[in-house]
């Protein structure tokens, strides 16, 4: 599937991108794509117009356009679960009918929407309260696509919050329910249970923890409570009213949530029209991808270029750099967005892949991670292909000169992973500074930096709630491109599950209700020390 592309890549060896902007004055803005106030610039990668065009035609081969269509269109594309795939229903705010088996699912989209406004403006404006008062903290109990969104967003928009504290909870480490609810009044506290399914083990954990924490203290817990889920029967078990449960359907996957209910503690903090400015955001890069040919098409050509970077130049793994400290959980977003979504060895027909499947994500907000694994994405033997993002100015005018040196570090390290320092350069670099002879030859080759090194950089104006919408949005639709690409179905998750059941047989086992017979060596040889140190 790749053998052309590979080919070109073999015939690019000996080019470096140095040369390629040599070679051509206006590469910069021919490897890049403009949209609304955002520039995705992939000038600096070894892509040429004859790997593009490859890409290109591989998207079109893979029949990427008509799957994006099925999609939107609410076709049953995650095929494993037979269920539709629709979180872009959740940010339809023109309305557009969404038919998911002859029947428009926008009514009761929107209905939901209006019932989270109207909750979220009476507990913001004080109407809706706690026994000790109006609501002072939430408590998001969640995890995995339930939590990592919400948290992820909330903390980027900060400089957008007026409405009460958030805290989230997702580890059954009861260490992370302890400490945020040690600090909490529960007379002011109101706790958010958030899980698709209602049945997830950490989270029902947690949220009997904090329903005992709550019940010691206030009158009426479940009137502090709130539940989001597509589980309804269960929310109602659990004891949460009717009227304080926000539902959503199953064809919007965990990891897809954050437009819906599951963004609600997002639209508690920055209230409901930041959070509507938010789904604009994320419905304008719908249209965009949508609309926009393949060159110009931002989640594309960010996909292709993913693709050209792993599946083609067989580079293990991608880091994701925000250089915006309120994106710092946006590497461990992108981690369930891309992992959980294209980490699989099998095409939706079940035959295995022909090639790699999608890479691991990983990454650090910059400054910060310049002075820690740095060092190997410049000079270590592997190649890591780096995902920059940076706005161009911040929201603090009083800290401009910060935000200057944030952004000349960002565009320092892709112009220096491109650059890179020659051993000739080094040399004299070392010569300058006073050493000379052995010392100079000792430092020498440890001063090279190899450069080539591919990078790409998304650059906006600033972190609004409207930009971070169409961010989130555009890594969306680049895991889908991605997944087509492979021929897999990014919608399901199976390979979460054997832990979660194997989880469930080795609890019993660590109480010593159950026996270890069954286990391999080293399993039962862990469960006996645990055991030996909780026997003292
Ligand atoms: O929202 P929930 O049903 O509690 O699920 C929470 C998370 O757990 C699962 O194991 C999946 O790996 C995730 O995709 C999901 O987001």
């Amino acid at each position: 599937m790749y053998d052309r592309l590979k080919a070109l890549a073999e015939a690019l060896n000996a080019q470096d991108i140095v040369t390629l902007f040599a070679q051509d004055e206006g590469r910069a803005s021919a490897f890049s794509v403009r949209h609304d106030g955002m520039l995705l610039d992939y000038s600096k990668t070894r892509i040429t117009d004859a790997v593009r065009a490859g890409l290109i035609d591989l998207a079109e081969t893979r029949q990427v356009a008509a799957r994006r269509d099925a999609m939107f269109a609410g076709q049953a594309i995650n095929e494993t679960e037979g269920r539709a795939v629709l979180h872009t229903a959740l940010r339809n705010l023109e309305a557009r009918p969404v038919l998911v088996e002859g029947r428009d699912v926008m009514p009761e989209v929107l209905e939901t929407l209006a019932r989270m406004e109207r909750f979220a403006e009476d507990l913001r404006a004080g109407r809706i309260k706690g026994q000790g008062g109006a609501i002072t903290d939430v408590v998001n109990i969640g995890i995995g696509g339930s939590h990592l969104g919400p948290d992820m967003a909330t903390r980027a928009l900060a400089p957008y919050h007026d409405g009460p504290r958030c805290h989230f909870v997702s580890n059954v480490d009861g260490a992370d329910i302890h400490d945020v609810l040690s600090r909490l009044d529960p007379g002011r506290t109101l706790v958010i249970v958030a899980s698709k399914t209602f049945t997830t083990i950490e989270t029902m954990t947690n949220a009997r923890t904090a329903r005992d924490w709550m019940a010691g203290a206030v009158d009426a817990p479940a009137e502090q409570f709130v539940a989001v889920s597509s589980a309804l029967d269960r929310t109602a078990e659990f004891g949460i009213a009717p009227e304080r449960v926000f539902g959503f359907a199953d064809w919007v996957g965990g990891r897809y949530s954050l437009w819906g209910p599951i963004g609600l503690p997002l639209m508690i903090a920055v209230g409901p029209a930041d959070f509507r400015a938010f789904l604009s955001g994320g419905a304008d890069m719908d249209a965009h991808f949508c609309k926009s040919p393949m060159s110009e098409n931002m989640p594309v050509m960010l996909a292709l270029t993913g693709v050209w970077h792993h599946q083609v130049c067989g580079y293990p793994t991608r880091a994701v750099l925000p250089y915006d400290q309120r994106l710092a959980r946006l590497p461990a977003y992108l981690q369930q967005l891309e992992m959980e979504s294209n980490g699989k060895r099998v095409t939706m027909a079940g035959d295995d892949l022909q090639g790699p499947c999608g890479p691991i994500v990983w990454g650090e907000p910059g400054t910060n991670g310049q002075h820690a694994f740095y060092q190997l994405i410049h000079q270590g033997t592997q190649v890591v292909p780096c995902e920059f993002m940076v706005a161009a100015t911040g929201h603090e005018p009083e800290l401009a000169h910060h935000h200057r040196l944030l952004v000349a570090n960002c565009l320092a390290q892709s112009e220096a992973l491109m650059v890179g320092r020659s051993l000739e350069q080094a040399r004299e670099m070392i010569a300058a500074a006073g050493l000379t002879d052995d010392a100079l030859e000792r430092q020498a080759r440890h001063r090279v930096f190899p450069g080539n090194r591919p990078s790409t950089t998304l650059i906006y104006d600033r972190l609004t709630p409207r930009r971070l919408g169409q961010i989130i949005a555009l890594y969306e639709h680049r895991v889908f491109v991605e997944g087509v690409i492979l021929g897999i179905n990014s919608f399901d998750q199976w390979g979460v599950e054997l832990g979660k059941v194997l989880a469930g047989e080795l609890e019993p086992i660590l109480t010593g209700e159950a026996s270890a017979e069954e286990k391999d060596g080293s399993t039962r040889a862990l469960v006996a020390f645990v055991r030996g140190c909780a026997e003292g």
